[in-house]
């Protein structure tokens, strides 16, 4: 492919991502891959080089761009080389003309602005997209991080976790041997916080009420051997993405699939019974924009507001099921209000004996009733984490 074809190719991509955002349809990632099915005649750079485009300018974009034209021309903007391939050859886009449409560069969709956090100043927006390391947790139960730094090149330790290496972005590890042996797993220092904001020990029953593909639980389990981990979700296919990475791991997982709306009933044996109950929730994931900025164009304040009914949704369920002395860690990788500090002051509101604890490390800042972090704080994804100790 030429240059100019390439921005074509982006162009069209784009076109599509579009188009799949107002109906809910395929993320960009799965775009890209089916364009290029369809077109074998492109090597690897010309995939590469149209990818990297096509993300650039979605990283871009706070709002959704009028068309694919518009956001590449926006990117071509700033990027005299880039301009100089709307050249109007036959595989490239056509000249750039002064009625073009262009799309203005913005980091936060204008709605989300003054609903975010109010750690969250302009300061620190452009942190929320700019690229993240690979964060990896070391399986504690059967590795250390000393052992295993010196396995990867570039390997820092991460600033909070025990658990944490840092690699730098892009960095390939699926296919490395300690990846391969359970040793480490991929998952974002904010992530493994918030396992450490469980405080699990030997003997300890949690309930990991929104599992998911289990990268909580999976930390859980690693971080204390002997105890009873329970994974449980309403999505059968990121729950079955479990079972074969807790072997990986070598750690024991009891997982169950829920039915939405029978939650309750059919965790009624669980009543009393945990000492932990992790709510990860459904969420914005708006603290996770850096890893996934289309994530912005696909949020609405419909979308939002019907994620917050599920929240407390969810955390009106968990509450029952910790056993008195026992505690529930709420979590949403979101920086909006919201989603966080409103959320946990208005579960505080419903269960007005339930105390509030601190935090078992040192990153973030406090928010209301929980902690906040942030990537341009804590070199992390964006997270809101609150604990409440159920009276005994
Ligand atoms: C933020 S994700 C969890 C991520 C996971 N804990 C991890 O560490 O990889 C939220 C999860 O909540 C699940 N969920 C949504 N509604 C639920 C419900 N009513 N009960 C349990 N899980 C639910 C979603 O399917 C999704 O997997």
């Amino acid at each position: 492919m030429t240059p100019s074809a390439r921005v074509q190719a982006a162009i069209e991509i784009l076109d599509e991502v579009i188009a799949s955002v107002r109906q809910d349809g395929a993320p960009a990632d799965a775009i890209v891959t089916r364009y290029f099915k369809a077109r074998r005649y492109a090597g690897s750079k010309d995939r590469r080089a149209v990818r990297e485009l096509v993300f650039r300018a979605i990283r871009r974009s706070g709002e959704v761009p009028a068309s694919g034209r518009s956001a590449m021309l926006g990117l071509a903007d700033e990027d005299a080389m880039l301009l100089d391939l709307f050249d109007g050859s036959p595989h490239g886009p056509a000249v750039r003309e002064p009625a073009d449409d262009v799309a203005k560069p913005s980091a936060i969709p204008q709605w989300v602005q003054p609903l975010l956090s109010g750690h969250v100043t302009e300061a620190e927006w452009p942190a929320l997209l700019e690229r993240a390391p690979i964060d990896l947790r070391v399986n504690a139960a059967r590795a250390s991080r000393d052992e295993l730094i010196g396995q990867f090149e570039g390997a820092e330790t991460a600033p909070h976790s025990p658990w944490g290496l840092r690699l730098p972005p892009d960095t390939r590890v699926d296919d490395h041997p300690a990846f391969l042996q359970g040793l480490v797993e991929i998952q974002d220092e904010g992530s493994q916080l918030i396992a450490l904001a469980c405080q699990s020990s030997e003997g300890a029953r949690i309930l990991d009420l929104c599992a998911g593909a289990g990268g909580k639980a999976l930390a859980l389990a690693a971080a204390s051997p002997g105890s009873q981990v329970i994974a449980t979700d309403t999505n059968r296919a990121r729950l079955a993405q479990l079972a074969p990475r807790a072997q990986r791991a070598v750690a024991e997982i009891e997982v169950r699939l829920l039915d939405g709306g029978r939650e309750s009933a059919q965790l009624a044996e669980l009543e009393g019974q945990c000492d932990i109950v992790l709510v990860d929730a459904p969420c914005s994931g708006s603290g996770t924009w850096r890893r996934n900025p289309e994530g912005r164009w696909r949020l609405s304040p419909d979308r939002l507001d019907r994620l917050v009914h599920l929240q407390q949704h969810l955390l009106d369920i968990a509450a029952p099921l910790v056993k008195p002395g026992g505690a529930l860690v709420y979590a949403t990788c979101s920086i909006i209000r919201a989603e966080g500090t409103d959320q946990a002051r208005n579960f505080l509101g419903r269960h007005s004996s339930w105390i509030v604890q601190d935090m078992p490390f040192e990153g973030g800042r406090a928010d209301g009733p929980g902690r906040l972090l942030t990537p341009a704080h804590d070199a992390t994804d964006g997270f809101f984490v609150a604990r409440f100790a159920k009276p005994c």
